[in-house]
């Protein structure tokens, strides 16, 4: 996945800030980030200027299967050296409602300790980085097609108790907050989600409802978004004009 991200691009906000704020998504893009503990970004990374933060999370415990913590730690956390106390994952022994005004709370404080950067055009944080895997459904993070939390723009951090996939109860950035990073990078692998693909990459015009594909509601407002699918997930493309 070009290592993941632009090396220059992480040069550029630990130059300016002494930091590099990432927010990770759980899913399949967990396991591309072994890339950057392989030579030659074993060696080029200051991991001590990472502060890592999840798109969102499951409310499961932290030593579930299905948690997105869990997934991070087993598959990128353990094997490179970032600072525990970088390292900012949601409360999974709170309500989803409590946990979610916490895990804000958090990010309220990375804002004051100037880590994390305020767009200047809405007052959301601005990540230097939002990583996304995109579900089958088009969802991202966990923002499901038709779901009123695809509207939610007064909370940075939302939560669910009705997901169309389980586990029911999820917290997670809004569309805001995500719209608001510096960089996006969307990842689909798989047959499975050829179908959103195409919807999220050709889709426009009049009779094309977005909340059906959350995918497509991702428009950073200032920053770059850059796709990455496979040869499976982009099979339906159009791509025409
Ligand atoms: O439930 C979730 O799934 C999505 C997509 O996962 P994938 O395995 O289809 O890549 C993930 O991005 C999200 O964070 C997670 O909570």
């Amino acid at each position: 996945m070009a290592a993941v991200y632009d090396l220059k691009q992480r040069e550029i906000s630990v130059k300016e800030r002494g930091c590099f704020t990432v927010a990770l998504s759980g899913g399949s893009l967990i396991s591309f980030l072994g890339k950057l503990y392989e030579a030659p970004y074993d060696k080029t990374v200051d991991w001590t200027k990472w502060y890592v933060l999840w798109t969102d999370e499951r409310a499961v415990s932290k030593s579930h299967p299905d948690s997105n913590y869990k997934l991070t730690k087993d598959n990128f956390l353990s094997k490179v050296p970032i600072l525990n106390n970088h390292v900012y994952s949601i409360n999974d022994n709170l309500t989803v409602e409590d946990a979610a005004m916490q895990y804000e709370f958090a990010i309220r404080q990375l804002v004051k300790a100037r880590i994390l950067n305020v767009s200047s055009i809405n007052d959301c944080p601005k990540f230097d980085l939002v990583l996304l895997s995109v579900g089958s459904n088009g969802s991202v993070a966990s923002l499901f097609p038709h779901h009123p939390a695809l509207e939610q723009s007064d909370d940075w951090i939302t939560y669910i108790t009705d997901s169309s996939e389980p586990p029911p109860e999820r917290i997670t950035f809004t569309l805001p907050v995500i719209n608001s990073a510096s960089n996006v990078v969307m990842l689909a692998s798989g047959e499975d989600k050829a179908t959103a693909m195409h919807f999220a990459v050709d889709g426009s015009g009049e009779e094309f409802d977005a909340s059906a594909v959350p995918a497509c509601l991702v428009r950073p407002v200032d920053g770059k978004l850059v796709w990455f699918m496979d040869m499976l997930a982009a099979s339906k493309l159009q791509l025409s004009g």
